[in-house]
């Protein structure tokens, strides 16, 4: 084919990273590629939380707006950073093969204990999830807000803000840093957000359908589509954003699909989890059935009082 597909992105070195692994598998189906870099909302406001900005769309926006206008073909998004429901006229078409999922502690140090509550630590980070469960875990550890690129963050902790980072593996060994991740942490404990380690793929409805039929033949993974689809069904009933402290994971294995996922309360003395299984054609299905175990469990007092909180 011809065309040429432009794949709209921000800035940041980890979205031009996802970008270029997209542009990537695009040239490996013989598809050719342009990246358009585009700002969002989310890269001008760096000195107000996510939580507070509202997590609607602050970096999705301003590429919609270019989707729409034809100015590019498909914009690329860390899967995780993709609210649950999309605004009118865009779809995902599709998620990547996913990258390991767990979060992980990255620091310049080599000394970094978590476990021991004798040993003070600092951890830096941003996720309500993270804080909250550490608050479960660790309650020994103390968090600091830390914002920015992976870039920016690293240069914070370096100059004393903090003594560790805890973020994603996927970020982190995407841009290189595998040598300063010093533990990786459990999935029993910190069972990611929704999405974690996959880039989606939007575009606009009105997309034509064999471009956008070779874009996913390109780039679709079957098996990490199938927990997306869990994973974000379940997010879409809590509707929740990247700022509430929800989380699930889903497994497949052969035809099944196994979905764990729940909430923690801000101050981390509640946490509940749950999980579903069956057939992984019935992903959607199974991430309601979640959430309504998750809700009954306790998670709607737990949600009513996280929403309040984030109003303040
Ligand atoms: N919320 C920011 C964000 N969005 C995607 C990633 C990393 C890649 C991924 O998790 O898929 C990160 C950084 C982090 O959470 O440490």
């Amino acid at each position: 084919m011809d065309k040429i597909v432009k794949v709209g992105t921000r800035g940041s070195k980890l979205a031009l990273w996802q970008a270029y692994h997209v542009a990537d598998l695009l040239k490996q189906k013989g598809l050719k590629s342009e990246i358009v870099v585009i700002e969002t909302k989310g890269d001008k406001v760096l000195d107000v939380s996510i939580a507070k900005i509202g997590s609607k769309g602050v970096f999705t926006e301003e590429l919609e707006e270019q989707l729409a206008a034809g100015k590019i073909d498909i914009a690329v998004h860390s899967a995780k950073d993709m609210q649950s429901s999309l605004p009118q006229g865009f779809e995902l078409i599709a998620f990547t093969e996913r990258e390991k999922v767990n979060d992980i502690i990255l620091s310049h140090r080599s000394d970094i204990d978590y476990r021991d509550p004798g040993k003070p630590l600092v951890l830096g980070t941003s996720s309500t999830r993270r804080v909250a469960t550490l608050k479960h875990f660790y309650p020994h550890i103390q968090t600091v807000e830390v914002r920015g690129n992976l870039q920016t963050r690293i240069a914070k902790m370096e100059s004393g803000l903090c003594d560790a980072l805890l973020l994603a593996y996927a970020g982190a060994h995407r841009m290189g840093y595998d040598s300063m991740i010093r533990h990786e942490l459990s999935l029993l404990e910190f069972t990611p957000a929704v999405g974690q380690g996959s880039i989606a793929i939007e575009s606009s409805e009105g997309l034509d359908t064999d471009i956008k039929q070779e874009i996913i033949a390109a780039c679709h993974h079957e098996e990490t589509g199938y927990q997306l689809q869990a994973e974000r069904s379940y997010l879409r009933v809590l509707e929740g954003g990247c700022s509430i402290p929800v989380f699930a994971l889903a497994k497949v294995r052969g035809e099944a699909l196994a979905l764990e996922g729940g909430i923690v309360s801000l101050d981390g003395k509640t946490r509940i989890v749950k999980s579903v299984s069956g057939d992984k054609k019935s992903a959607v299905s199974l991430g309601q059935q979640l959430a309504k175990l998750v809700l009954d469990a306790g998670g709607q007092g737990i949600l009513k009082e996280i929403k309040t909180a984030l109003k303040k």
